[in-house]
């Protein structure tokens, strides 16, 4: 795979966000402290009126949670959009997301002579972005690439969803994977692991018998997220196009199909919801919320 000029990052392949958006918007890099953890006591109200959810910087959140479209066929583009339009708001997204391939040199003269472990992202960065998670297929170029890569640097994906799903899309065994937001976390044995390993690590097989590292730190919230995942799910399925996805230390609340009128309603069943777990946290990807126990660790032992 040709990393500077052949590869088109799924990242822009996204749908063209609200047309409610102003032609600047900034995808927030900042989550609103009052709206993306809802660390929520019991007693606090919850946001009732649509003008708090504004307010705490939600609905502008999901409106604008996907980068635009680079280049979007004026066949498919909504009547009252403009090629110009979108080529705008692409550029000032780029503004404040530029390719690292622009900047390959600079970055590879940086890393030089140092220690290097590579972490990636599944969704929009291994895979592309689709309208059904379990269609995020990753080509067998990209496996290729990512096979190579971890043959010369400590190679880790990180991901929103279970594991096991991101396993059974990747299917290489010599990667280090951390499933729902780092709250499971395999990885191979390295022999440089002379003292042991992390307390909170233990033994356990993959999925071929051979001996890995799993940390586990939110295996006593399992029971809770499976209520939440249940009743979410009774929650939203009035909502057209809401889906949910189990997985497994925490849930998500998919509104990627779900019309733009209906996004205060996702936020507001979700919130509802949650107010009877106080323990769990509410935060925000690219058209999806996500609940979860704790903040994620991200916690990767080489
Ligand atoms: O932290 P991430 O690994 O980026 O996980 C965030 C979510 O990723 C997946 O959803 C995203 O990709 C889907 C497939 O392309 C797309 O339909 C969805 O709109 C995106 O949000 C995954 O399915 C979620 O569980 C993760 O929370």
């Amino acid at each position: 795979m040709d990393l500077k000029t052949s590869h088109n990052s799924p990242v822009f392949v996204d749908p063209l966000p609200s047309l409610a958006l102003p032609m600047t918007y900034t995808t927030p890099t900042s989550f609103p402290s009052s709206g993306l953890y809802l660390n929520t006591p019991k007693k606090k109200p919850l946001p009732s009126k649509i003008e708090e959810v504004r307010a705490a910087g939600w609905l502008d959140l999901m409106l604008a949670s996907s980068p635009p479209r680079k280049r979007q066929s004026k066949d498919f583009l909504p009547h009252d959009v403009q090629a110009d339009d979108l080529d705008l708001r692409y550029r000032n997204w780029m503004v404040n997301y530029p390719s690292a391939l622009g900047s390959f040199e600079a970055i590879t003269e940086l890393a030089r002579g140092k220690k290097l472990a590579l972490f990636l992202d599944y969704d929009g960065t291994l895979s592309p972005i689709v309208d059904n998670p379990a269609n995020a297929v990753m080509s067998d170029e990209m496996r290729a690439a990512v096979r190579h890569v971890a043959s010369l640097f400590p190679t880790a994906i990180i991901s929103g969803r279970s594991r096991d799903k991101v396993f059974d899309f990747v299917k290489l065994t010599e990667l280090y994977y951390a499933g729902s937001h780092g709250m499971d976390i395999m990885g191979p044995i390295r022999k440089s692991e002379s003292n042991g390993h992390h307390v909170e690590c233990v033994r356990s097989t993959d999925s071929e018998g051979k001996e890995v590292n799993l940390f586990q730190p939110a295996s006593e919230f399992l029971p809770m997220i499976a209520e939440v995942f249940e009743n979410l799910s009774e929650s939203i399925k009035d909502i057209e196009g809401a889906r949910m996805e189990d997985n497994k230390f925490c849930v998500s609340v998919h509104y990627r199909n779900v019309a733009p009128h209906d996004y205060e309603t996702v936020h507001q069943r979700v919130t509802a919801v949650l107010k009877d777990y106080p323990c769990l946290r509410l935060t925000h990807g690219r058209k999806v919320n996500i609940m979860h126990s704790h903040q994620a660790l991200y916690q990767i032992i080489c």
